[in-house]
């Protein structure tokens, strides 16, 4: 399968194709959770997210997501605890959708597709002193991963789609600033999955401690519709594509261990 051949399953895919070969390639992501093959590690400790809405910088298109920026130069906004030794620094966070609400995580739960997936984006500021350094080592980053279900209006949120329209193409950007993205974690950040992988989108590189959330969040479906109005494309492109289903194809788990800090 993938995980000998060091090949990945290079599938169809809408937003990109995955390379056909991939340095190691047994440690990629995303990957369906089977909630019965998780191991409870009761060494897991609670995650400790110290966010500071001052370090918010900018939200912009890059052709493959919208990311909200944060000046990582200091320690001002960081994840300790949970599976990590050490403590990451946030950089960014974005996120993936489909075209309809009936997909478009790229994790699932017991194949359990949701409509969208949150990405927050950290790198470990005790060994590295770069995103780019640590974004080529075994423990130099963290995402933490949270489920978006459609319901209620996310009021916490609403700030950032507002600010959408003004980055409905690729490589724009808008100045966005005092946005504080704990709103966006769950009530409960105790109960979580972790394992070892990768970067979602090029460079794929396997540098990644993936802390998916049990529980979601709830969005509007107007909230996400606005997701799926920017576009892939930038302004002076003649076709212009919208940005949908900018997930990445699930890989085979090679034998990985998925542990749950909860029973
Ligand atoms: C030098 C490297 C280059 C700048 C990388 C920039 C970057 O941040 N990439 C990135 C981050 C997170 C994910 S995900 N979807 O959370 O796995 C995917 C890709
Ligand atoms: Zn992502």
């Amino acid at each position: 399968a993938a995980c000998s051949s060091k090949y990945v399953l290079s599938q169809m895919h809408p937003m990109w194709q995955d390379p056909l070969a991939i340095p190691g390639g047994d440690r990629q992501s995303p990957i369906d959770i089977v909630v019965r093959k998780s191991v409870y590690d009761s060494e897991l400790k609670p995650l400790v997210t110290d966010y500071d809405p001052q370090t918010c910088q900018q939200i912009w298109n890059n052709g493959y997501s919208f990311l909200v920026e944060y000046d990582d130069t200091t320690d001002k906004s960081t994840v300790k605890g949970g599976p990590l030794q050490d403590k990451y620094r946030l950089c960014q966070f974005h996120f993936h959708w489909g075209e309809s609400n009936a997909w478009g995580s790229e994790h699932t739960v017991d194949r359990k597709l949701f409509p969208a997936e949150l990405h927050l984006v950290h790198w470990n500021s005790d060994k590295y002193s770069l995103f780019e350094e640590a974004v080529m080592e075994e423990n130099g980053l963290a995402v933490i991963g949270v489920f978006l279900k459609v319901g209620k209006r996310h009021e916490g949120l609403q700030k950032l789609v507002d600010a959408l329209p003004a980055i409905r193409h690729k490589n724009s950007v808008v100045e966005f600033n005092r946005f504080d993205p704990a709103c966006l974690l769950p009530s409960n950040t105790d109960d979580y999955w972790t394992y070892h992988g990768s970067l979602t989108t090029p460079p794929l590189t396997e540098s990644v401690t993936w802390m998916v959330m049990k529980q979601h969040i709830e969005v509007s479906h107007d909230q996400l519709a606005v997701f799926r109005s920017l576009l892939f494309t930038s302004a002076d492109e003649e076709v212009q594509k919208g940005m949908v289903n900018n997930f990445r194809v699930q890989q085979s788990q090679c034998g990985r261990t998925v542990r749950s800090s909860f029973s």
